[in-house]
């Protein structure tokens, strides 16, 4: 079994090779895929996050639940492994921040116990076990606000055979690719 470490960097190799056009092409049928899904039908809120560098885009669900007269949230890093969410309104509101992540500036923080909580990351496998960055933010802040409905959205090159699992790595619900819903 890889580390998390060689998988992200196999990923990263991956990302770089993946044209905008396909990043484009398939986090428009990712979006369509969490549209269709009741959990987001439902939510009142969406905690989304501000795509960065061939992450799955997010801007289409954004829309959307703004659309819905949903609120929406996006994590702003606040301190070493702590991230924060704060309500945006329009794409305007976000500016470059840690490693150049777009994110708010610091207007109303988030406090719902139970949002729709886009995760975003780099690997998952079809047990839905995560690898991100490797720092561990989606693990602290889920662990500490455990009833959001949690949904991470990926590539279908970022699904791998294994991702170790450690004992503080909190699992999605559920996980959407392109091609298929793992839950
Ligand atoms: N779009 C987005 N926002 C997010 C996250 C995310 O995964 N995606 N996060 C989820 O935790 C938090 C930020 N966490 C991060 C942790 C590490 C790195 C980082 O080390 N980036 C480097 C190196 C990447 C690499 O290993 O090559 C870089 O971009 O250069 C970035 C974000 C909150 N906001
Ligand atoms: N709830 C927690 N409390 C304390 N430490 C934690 C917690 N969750 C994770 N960690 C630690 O954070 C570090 C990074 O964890 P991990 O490799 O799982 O991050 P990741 O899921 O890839 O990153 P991210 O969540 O930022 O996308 C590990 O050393 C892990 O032990």
């Amino acid at each position: 079994m890889d580390s998390k470490k060689e998988i992200r960097k196999y990923i990263f190799g991956r990302r770089k090779e993946t044209s905008v056009e396909e990043v484009e092409e398939n986090s428009r049928v990712i979006c369509e895929k969490i549209l269709a899904l009741p959990e987001f039908q439902q939510a009142d809120c969406v905690y989304a996050y501000a795509d960065y560098n061939k992450e799955v885009i997010t801007k289409g669900i954004i829309e959307a639940a703004w659309k819905a007269g949903k609120r929406v949230a996006v994590p702003k890093v606040t301190g070493a492994h702590e991230m924060k969410y704060y309500y945006i309104t329009s794409f305007d509101q976000l500016s470059p921040g840690y490693f150049q992540i777009p994110e708010p500036s610091e207007g109303e923080e988030a406090l719902e116990e139970t949002a729709f909580l886009v995760v975003p990351g780099v690997a998952f496998d079809i047990n839905r076990h995560r690898a991100g960055y490797g720092q561990g933010f989606y693990d602290r802040y889920l662990s500490q606000h455990p009833k959001h409905k949690t949904v991470a959205v990926a590539f279908e090159f970022q699904i791998v055979e294994e991702v170790p699992a450690e004992v503080t790595d909190i699992f999605p619900q559920k996980v959407v690719t392109e091609a298929r819903v793992i839950e």
